[in-house]
């Protein structure tokens, strides 16, 4: 089937609609049904579980509200305030504010039915008490609140009671539901469902696995695939038809001045940049803000806590402007008017790519989607033709390319926030870059680091695990001392020199100990202060990380790596463990993973 929205007009279809949902849909000016809507509303409403596979910015999300309003409303016992009849997941809170919008569209025809949005950002007991106050019969949320919602039963909220008139369970974005990032959760929400009910799966990446569908407690679902007719070839794609998808390489040190000059060039254009982790997103955000002038830059990522829902809604409204972004945008967000989707890095998987290209070419509109890549990356093009039936075409070359990297490095050498953003967001690209799902083309190994290193303007090599042991004569260090380079917020200079003076004011074995015996205290047990090591390791975006840290994290590392191997006793690996006293303040080394990014 091919996606358009000419499937036939609502009236068409084997079963009636309630007038409220006609009404709604003419207000709308939906005239006709897409493809995804006409095979999947009647199925869904008599009693199948489905799986529901078509191209992003196809109608998917209307394919289950619709039939989500018509089973409830056709249901015989009413249902009360406190009981839920539709329950509809999704991997990020963006997703599930724009379905709840969705839904609170259609129910001004309902007034019987209330809905609640549960997801993460807000105070998990307000949502409890609006629970509990207005009660739910849709409830929408994200795994993580969800799950959090359920084993609120000491605060009064009883939803596994709730859940018990279930009919109807949605998991969007189902793929990456069913991923390993969000397993466990879904895994507990499931438990409390009841299994009589209708389950449906939709994504423009359906798993596949038999296994999973079982997992989610599909029993014979009717599978549903609407793809693309391929515009050259006679072939299916999975990407829409309207979409002008191309790439383009460059090299390390060319990539960040090819952005730079064409967002300069589509300044009356909306457009969506990805980055492959919330460092990148911090980093180069912050520096197109400086270097892109008169155009609205806003930068979104999951790491961020309350500030995400503004961000979100104003970009929605701007006519032009750009979003820097991690995976967090990548799927089911709907945009309008999106000219450009833009992969600065590209994906971790193959499914996120389609993703990421599907927020533009939206429901038959025209969009235009490019990644950067490496000269060694080229061969993706050609797994993504043949492997994932979603061919692209070769980008002129980007006019008007300047070197702009001495301007970063001088915002880096005038503010330490810049240089040690720089710094994070190189450590977490490479981290990510070597958990590529691809990695037959997308090798670590091959990385030239010391371009790298150029490429983001860093003033010095990090040390890090994956360039231990190597040398970089390439590479020119920029400054001999880099804690002489100052934070541009001055408190923060000030509480940094403190930090700096009586560190210097330690003797050399009061410096090793000292700490030590305040965190790794003799009363914890070596299994608490291995997982607290652990714990260190995850990026908390929201500390600093300065030098000394950095040293002292490596080592931490080095150390439990060892022990791991049996190289080292635990006596051994207590001795020479520094101290988590300063955890509050310090930065790991691990990347800024977007693996869970959901929520
Ligand atoms: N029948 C229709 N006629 C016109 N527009 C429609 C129709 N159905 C949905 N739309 C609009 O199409 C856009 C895309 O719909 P939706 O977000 O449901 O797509 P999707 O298939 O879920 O995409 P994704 O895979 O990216 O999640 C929305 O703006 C929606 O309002």
């Amino acid at each position: 089937m091919e996606s358009n929205t000419s499937d036939g007009k609502w009236d068409s279809l084997p079963v009636k609609l309630h007038d409220s949902i006609l009404q709604t849909l003419s207000e709308l000016g939906f005239t006709f049904m897409t493809p995804v809507q006409s095979a999947c509303i009647p199925l869904f409403m008599s009693n199948k579980d489905v799986a529901a596979e078509a191209v992003t910015g196809s109608g998917k999300t209307l394919a289950f509200v619709i039939p989500i309003l018509e089973i409830l409303q056709k249901r015989e016992e009413k249902l009360k305030k406190m009981q839920v009849g539709a329950l509809i997941v999704t991997p990020t809170r963006e997703l599930a504010i724009q379905i709840s919008e969705v839904v609170g569209r259609f129910l001004k025809g309902f007034p019987q039915f209330k809905q609640i949005l549960l997801i993460g950002g807000s105070n998990p007991i307000e949502d409890v008490e609006k629970f509990k106050t207005h009660g739910a019969n849709i409830v929408i949320g994200t795994p993580g609140r969800l799950e959090d919602m359920f084993r609120r039963k000491a605060d009064g909220l009883d939803l596994a009671s709730a859940v018990k008139s279930l009919e109807v369970l949605v998991l969007d974005e189902a793929d990456r539901l069913l991923d390993m990032g969000f397993e466990a959760s879904l895994n507990a929400i499931l438990g409390w469902l009841p299994k009589q009910r209708r389950t449906g799966l939709f994504s423009a990446t359906q798993t596949q696995e038999l296994e999973k569908l079982v997992r989610a407690g599909l029993r014979n679902p009717v599978r549903i695939t609407v793809k693309e007719k391929g515009v050259s070839a006679s072939s299916v794609q999975k990407t829409p038809a309207r979409l002008s998808n191309y790439y383009t390489i460059c090299r390390t040190e060319e990539k960040f001045n090819t952005l730079v000059a064409f967002l300069r060039q589509h300044k009356h254009e909306k457009q969506l940049v990805f980055f492959s982790t919330c460092a990148c997103v911090e980093y180069y955000g912050k520096a197109l803000e400086v270097l892109v002038k008169n155009v609205t830059i806003l930068c979104i990522h999951g790491k961020m806590k309350h500030k995400r829902n503004k961000i979100f809604s104003e970009f929605r409204e701007l006519k032009s402007g750009i979003l820097v972004c991690t995976d967090v945008m990548a799927r089911g967000i709907d945009i309008p008017d999106m000219n450009w989707v833009l992969q600065y890095d590209p994906p971790s998987s193959a499914s996120s790519f389609v993703h990421r290209c599907g927020r533009t070419a939206r429901i038959g509109n025209q969009g235009n989607a490019l990644v950067f890549l490496l000269p060694m990356e080229e061969s993706y093009v050609n797994f993504l033709s043949i492997n994932q039936k979603c061919p692209l075409q070769r980008f002129p070359p980007v006019k008007d390319v300047v070197d702009l990297l001495p301007k970063l490095k001088a915002l880096a050498l005038g503010d330490r926030a810049v240089f040690e953003r720089g710094m994070r967001a190189f450590v977490s690209h490479v981290q990510a870059y070597a958990k590529h799902e691809c990695s037959l083309i997308f090798r670590v190994k091959d990385l030239d680091f010391a371009a790298l290193a150029r490429g983001f303007a860093l003033l010095r090599m990090p040390k890090m695990p994956e360039l231990r042991g190597k040398t970089f004569p390439d590479f020119k260090e920029e400054i001999a001392d880099t804690d002489s380079i100052r934070y541009k917020d001055k408190n923060r200079e000030k509480h940094r020199q403190k930090m700096l003076a009586e560190r210097r004011e330690r003797p050399a074995t009061v410096k090793k100990n000292f700490v030590k015996n305040k965190a790794w205290s003799k009363q914890k047990s070596k299994k608490e202060k291995k997982k607290k090591l652990a714990a260190k390791r995850k990026l908390d975006e929201d500390s600093d990380m300065d030098d000394e840290d950095m040293k002292e994290l490596l080592n931490d590392t080095r150390l439990l790596k060892k022990l791991k191997k049996g190289k080292i006793s635990e006596d051994d690996f207590e001795k020479h463990v520094t101290s988590g006293d300063k955890s509050k303040h310090r930065k790991t080394l691990s990347p800024h993973e977007e693996s869970s990014e959901g929520e």
